[in-house]
């Protein structure tokens, strides 16, 4: 048992190879940590079930869970407290809001602010990465709504995604359709999902795929009612982790551990990359008009 327990917590420090800090700027401090173990803070919720071992992580960032500083920073604190719990096996990552999974990267994070500014957001998006790819828990997607760009990201990060059963709802890497271009660990992640090919085309196009579609090749794994998609991750839960966790948290890294060293050998450079191509004028510009798009879209 020692033995497994030592497993168990070496392992996330291996595979995210001392990827462990986080911005401080932000760090909101927790409120509360309860007797029923449900914690929060502003904009991250999780429940823990102690009889299953499963915790529930919901994004609230009304409207559309966009990937705030603020947000991607609680989410990264939580998933730490998570990854050194003794009895925290699995982690299904959810909404809280109907309808969207999350919008992907707040825009307004990337747009006229400074190059400091700029540095730490992205800084944040990486641990946020770091963490969830490299996690030594299960994690599953319980995918309620529209998940593109940023969002579809998280999804991809996870051993497992269910999604809800509409055409209504989409998922996929869409950055090319705002003028930006996602950076190559966006790439490998939908690679490692879907293979090359399949990514080339998604990539160029910036496609969004409905929930049907987006079955059909695999960039999620299962469609349910809308209603039944929390129970469906519970039950997806139990079954992955009736495999013994020594052996399950051995095989992960054989795949992901080289995907993760990749960033991590070039963090600073790819932050810098970040910075300069979102500073430009050019860039700038794009993401402003398609914010403006979106709001016409109501209109
Ligand atoms: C060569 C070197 C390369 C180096 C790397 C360089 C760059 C990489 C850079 C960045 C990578 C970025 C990845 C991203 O995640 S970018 C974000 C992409 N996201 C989207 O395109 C999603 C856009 N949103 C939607 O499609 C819809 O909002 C959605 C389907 C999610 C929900 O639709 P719904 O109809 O319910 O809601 P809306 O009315 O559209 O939106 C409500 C409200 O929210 C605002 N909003 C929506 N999405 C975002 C967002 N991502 N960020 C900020 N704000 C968002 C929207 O404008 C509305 O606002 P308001 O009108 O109510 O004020």
């Amino acid at each position: 048992m020692a033995a497994l327990a030592v497993l168990r917590r070496s392992a996330p420090a291996r595979l995210l190879s001392g990827t462990l800090c986080v911005h401080s700027r932000v760090l909101a401090p927790w409120r509360q940590y309860q007797s029923n173990r449900h914690f929060s803070n502003d904009k991250i919720l999780v429940e823990m079930d102690e009889s299953t071992g499963v915790a529930v992580m919901k994004m609230k960032n009304p409207p559309v869970n966009g990937l705030s500083l603020e947000l991607l920073t609680e989410f990264s604190i939580s998933l730490e407290k998570l990854e050194i719990d003794r009895g925290c096996r699995g982690l299904i990552l959810t909404s809280a809001s109907p309808k969207v999974f999350s919008a992907g990267l707040d825009i307004t994070e990337m747009c006229g602010k400074s190059a400091e500014h700029y540095a730490a957001f992205w800084k944040a998006v990486q641990e946020m990465w770091l963490k969830l790819f490299g996690s030594n828990m299960v994690t599953i997607a319980a995918i309620n709504g529209s998940s593109p760009a940023g969002g579809c990201l998280m999804a991809m990060c996870c051993d497992y995604r269910i999604m809800a059963d509409s055409p209504k709802y989409a998922i996929g890497l869409n950055e090319t359709q705002l003028g930006i271009v996602a950076p190559f660990w966006f790439k490998d992640t939908m690679t490692h999902t879907v293979g090359s090919r399949v990514t080339e085309q998604s990539l160029q196009l910036g496609q969004m795929y409905p929930a049907p579609a987006a079955l059909k090749f695999g960039l999620v794994d299962q469609l349910v009612p809308e209603d039944k998609v929390q129970i469906t991750a519970a039950a997806a839960m139990a079954q992955w982790l009736s495999v013994p966790d020594h052996a399950r948290q051995i095989t992960k890294p054989m795949i992901r551990k080289p995907i993760v060293d990749r960033l991590v050998k070039q963090r600073e450079a790819d932050i810098d990359n970040f910075v300069s191509f979102i500073s430009k004028e050019s860039i700038q510009k794009s993401l402003q008009a398609y914010m403006d798009r979106l709001k016409q879209k109501k209109q």
